[in-house]
């Protein structure tokens, strides 16, 4: 299955059974994550984007002070890919480790 590939209801379901911190609505999930400062906010940003370019796959991302909300979804595929839970758990991991 190409990673760009429509993801199944299925798929979806288990696919965020790993990744509690995000709500789905239709095509697209979403997370909003509160960081330790606006600096913090602008590293998990600037790490995000680097993960981003390697994929060829990008979040829309807004910046409130020092919360963050991430919205994904496959535009080309209109719906959810593989590239969106790779993203997703990406994202995951820059906040939990940017400081
Ligand atoms: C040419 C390039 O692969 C496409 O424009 C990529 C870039 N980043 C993308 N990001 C997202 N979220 N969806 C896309 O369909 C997409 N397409």
């Amino acid at each position: 299955m190409s990673s760009r590939a429509r993801l199944t209801e299925d798929e979806i379901t288990a696919g965020l059974a790993a990744l509690p911190d995000w709500t789905r609505a239709g095509g697209e999930i979403t997370r909003t994550a509160e960081t330790a400062s606006f600096p913090t906010a602008i590293r998990v940003v600037d790490a995000v984007a680097e993960t981003a370019e390697q994929l060829d796959h990008h979040p829309d991302i807004d910046i409130r002070w020092r919360t963050l909300r991430f919205v994904l979804s496959t535009h080309s595929a209109g719906g959810l890919t593989s590239l969106d839970l790779t993203l997703a758990a990406h994202i995951d991991e820059a906040l939990r480790t940017v400081r």
